[in-house]
């Protein structure tokens, strides 16, 4: 905002790198990436451990999301209740 105040831009200053919009498709963030690079097996395994071992409130909560995840119908969940009844493991 300040460059255009002054009718100037970035491409003014010689020094300044400027991002090619061209390069962007291959542009990667380590961090991101690292993040992104789950083990699916690895994922998948834990999810059906965990799943046999939900109570039954717990099994409802986990059928009302995966229903949601299912339709594409963008639900949106909040899970209330005493500390330590098992919010965060489902
Ligand atoms: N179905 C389950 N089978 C085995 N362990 C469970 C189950 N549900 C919860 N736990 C265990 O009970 C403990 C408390 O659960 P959790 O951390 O999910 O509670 P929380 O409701 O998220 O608590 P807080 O509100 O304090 O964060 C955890 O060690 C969790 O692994």
């Amino acid at each position: 905002m300040l460059l255009q105040e002054n009718e100037q831009s970035l491409t003014d200053f010689k020094s300044i790198p400027i991002q090619n919009a061209a390069d962007m498709p291959t542009f990667t963030n380590k961090l991101i990436v690292d993040e992104l690079n789950y083990n699916k097996d690895e994922l998948e395994k834990t999810h059906a451990d965990m799943l046999l071992m939900l109570i039954d409130e717990q099994r409802y909560v986990h059928e009302k999301i995966m229903e949601s995840v299912g339709s594409n119908d963008d639900g949106f969940f909040f899970l209330y209740g005493y500390s330590g009844i098992g919010k965060t493991f489902i």
